[in-house]
């Protein structure tokens, strides 16, 4: 980073990226006085049209990382939830409790403020997911999204559906569809969020693990920036982020997985508590375990960890390994 320089931040194209990138940008200026200049970097994720499943974890995370290795760009901005787990997920730079991702010389610097982490519905007609009818078509490629659309027993059939979130509602305007699931924190940074006809209760949809948060990254030698960031980090969204990955990381998950999990920080009566819920589903939504686990803020990993030793011992390996 050049001290008195514009601060490099590279970004995906697509317009929840540039959304994303533009939010910390604006956070980043106005906390730091310092100029961000977004580079725009292409993604093998954002250049093919292959099911995500195909391309394998990461795909839309090395090109940026590659480019902050290169020290093409000072910092990225991921949704966290596209990030894979890694073995050294743990604490960050410094003793910092800040959760960091690979041994590669990068770190996540910040986790800013989370938005609402819940899965949302976008239906014809403002139909919610009761109001559907039998076999309406619901537009979803996650497999968590659709074992559990399956556990509601109401025969709804799910369609695989890739492309930006404007592609998706445009195919239940148009008619193609009954509706598409989507991450309400997504239609919300692209100012669309009005469009959800049923925000969905974690019950019946539990989110992605870290659904709904991002991580800011950056080289973990780079020290002011690291120290500039930090204005942006949440402590509260840190740790339900850090006991939602502790739980995928220790089943040993990917982030296309049948697995769900939700912190939720609240008043407990020693201070502070997390309260985190989890689950593993078979893909044909037959079979499920949920479970759930407190701590304090501070065994948010041990929290995320323990609840996967108790989802397993409940028969998760066998959950994960089905593939009916
Ligand atoms: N799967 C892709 C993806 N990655 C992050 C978001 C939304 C934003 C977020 O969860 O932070 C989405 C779209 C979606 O799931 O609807």
């Amino acid at each position: 980073m050049t001290v008195y320089g514009k601060l490099r931040l590279g970004t995906r194209g697509s317009a929840l990226a540039m959304a994303q990138s533009g939010l910390v940008a604006a956070a980043v200026r106005a906390k730091t006085g310092r100029e961000v200049e977004l580079v725009e970097i292409s993604t093998a994720g954002d250049r093919s049209s292959a099911p995500i499943a195909n391309l394998g974890v990461g795909v839309f995370v090395s090109a940026l990382r590659d480019a902050l290795a290169a020290k093409e760009i000072d910092f990225a901005v991921h949704s966290y939830k596209d990030l894979p787990t890694s073995a050294q997920e743990g604490p960050g730079p410094r003793g910092s409790t800040t959760p960091r991702t690979f041994g590669d010389g990068l770190c996540i610097a910040a986790v800013p403020p989370r938005e609402d982490p819940r899965d949302a519905l976008v239906a014809r007609d403002g139909l919610t997911l009761t109001e559907l009818s039998e076999g309406a078509r619901i537009g979803t490629g996650a497999i968590r999204r659709i074992a559990q659309i399956a556990a509601l027993g109401r025969n709804l059939k799910c369609v695989p559906i890739r492309g930006n979130v404007d592609t998706r509602l445009r195919k239940v305007a148009q008619g193609e569809l009954d509706g598409v699931i989507l991450a309400r924190a997504g239609l919300s940074r692209l100012g669309r969020a009005a469009e959800a006809t049923e925000i969905l209760d974690p019950m019946l949809m539990l989110p992605a693990p870290a659904q709904g948060a991002l991580a800011v990254e950056c080289r973990e030698d780079d020290d002011e920036l690291i120290e500039l960031l930090a204005a942006l980090d949440d402590p509260g969204t840190r740790a339900a982020v850090t006991a939602e990955r502790a739980l995928l990381a220790q089943l040993e998950a990917g982030c296309s997985a049948p697995v769900a999990a939700l912190a939720e920080i609240a008043e407990g009566d020693s201070g502070l508590e997390i309260y985190l819920r989890g689950a593993v589903f078979s893909p044909d939504g037959r079979f499920g375990v949920r479970l759930s686990r407190t701590g304090t803020l501070a065994e948010a990993g041990q929290v995320g960890r323990l609840l996967a030793t108790d989802l397993l011992a409940e028969g998760a390996d066998s959950v994960l390994g089905s593939t009916a």
